[in-house]
């Protein structure tokens, strides 16, 4: 099988993360790279590691260049993806790493996005129960948000499980690159270098309904979600410390074989042996979730921590898993779990 792939926004951090593992895919050819303002340059310029790829021409973003190709990757700020998807026809199958089609609430959209609301997509977080079936044969897949992909694999076991009461709070700290590489002056380093700030405080982050979204579906009723990001002196990962409430009679070994059982299948979830806890650089270039979980008695409180690649896992990772399963691929096929620390 040879799977034609295009990737919009190819000049980006997310474009480019998708073409470092579609170049280890084994049957994909590579076709369209479309940019915005970086169009008729060539990649090289703006991905310097895509060796194989470098003298490629970046083109516009438009459906004419996008189209003739079996998967198309849209790696684009939000609000392209619903009129680039219209003109695709429906037999391509359409990847969207932009938030455009997560929220399943008309209204939850309006309140955190704002615009026209487009309707939701297959959600291309295969390890979440029922997912992978929607996932099968699909042609239009939403890639979840980093902070949603971390905090999400956190805490399902738990709220699926019925170990915690509905309601999580969440510290997740973040690299640089979540944030894209377009000119920020909040993100130069001088400013990022030696600091590490919260921002998105007090409910205000937009990844909060996607997150209370996901865990409110495992946990089969509304799950009240308290969200403060992170930003941190490093370009990729998040580790997100989530905790819950528990209920009586949950403890440290309860809650870690209850993880064991929910994960012992999954190839890009790996729980750590009891007592070690997660660090973004193990994470970093692999498409893996790494995680641990106990139980504060004192507090009574379940924690677990995840950390994740943003751009991996977080991103991209999860766009190719997504393919995977659409396409009828095995789902691994040109990922891995091993990373590249220190
Ligand atoms: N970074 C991350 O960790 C994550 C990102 N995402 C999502 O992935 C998407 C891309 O993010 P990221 O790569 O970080 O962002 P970047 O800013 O790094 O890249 C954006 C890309 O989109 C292109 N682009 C921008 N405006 C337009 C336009 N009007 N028309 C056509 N192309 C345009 C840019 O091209 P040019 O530079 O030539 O203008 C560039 O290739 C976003 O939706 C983001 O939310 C999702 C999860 C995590
Ligand atoms: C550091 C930083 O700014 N991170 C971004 C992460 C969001 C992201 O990448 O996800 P989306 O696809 O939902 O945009 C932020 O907090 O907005």
């Amino acid at each position: 099988m040879t799977v034609r792939i295009a990737v919009a926004g190819a000049s980006g951090y997310a474009g480019g993360e998708l073409l470092r593992l579609l170049l280890g895919h084994p049957e994909v050819h590579i076709g369209a790279l479309t940019a915005g303002e970086s169009a008729g340059s060539r990649l090289y310029e703006h991905q310097p590691q895509l060796v194989p790829l470098a003298d490629r021409v970046l083109v516009s973003t438009t459906p004419d260049e996008l189209a003739g190709h079996d998967v198309v990757f849209l790696a684009l700020p939000h609000g392209h993806s619903a009129r680039l998807a219209a003109e695709l026809g429906e037999d391509t199958v359409v990847i969207d790493c932009g938030a455009d089609h997560r929220l399943t609430d008309a209204g939850a959209w309006q309140r955190w996005y704002g615009g026209e609301y487009s309707g939701s997509w297959p959600y291309g977080m295969p390890e979440l129960p029922g997912a992978r079936a929607r996932l099968h044969g699909a042609t239009r897949i939403a890639v979840p948000g980093c902070y949603p992909t971390a905090v999400s694999l956190a805490l399902a076991p738990a709220l699926q499980g019925g170990l915690v009461l509905p309601e999580a709070t969440i510290v997740a700290v973040t690299g640089t690159s979540g944030a894209g590489r377009s000119l920020k002056p909040h993100l130069l380093g001088s400013e990022v270098m030696g600091s590490a700030s919260a921002y998105g405080v007090g409910g205000v982050h937009r990844h909060t309904p996607e997150i209370a979204q996901n865990l409110s579906a495992v946990a089969g009723t509304p799950v009240r979600v308290s969200f403060t990001p992170v930003l941190a002196p490093m370009s990729r990962g998040i580790l997100a410390t989530c905790t819950a409430p528990v209920v009586a009679d949950v403890d440290g070994a309860v809650a870690y074989a209850a993880y064991q059982r929910a994960y012992a299948d999954e190839t890009f979830v790996r729980l750590l042996p009891d007592g070690s806890w997660p660090a973004t650089a193990a994470t970093l270039g692999s498409n893996a979730v790494q995680l641990q979980v106990t139980v504060d008695a004192d507090a009574g409180r379940l924690v677990a921590v995840s950390a994740v690649d943003n751009l991996t896992k977080g991103t991209a990772g999860a766009a190719v898993q997504s393919m995977n399963l659409a396409l009828g691929l095995p789902e691994a096929t040109g990922l891995t779990n091993v990373g590249v620390a220190p």
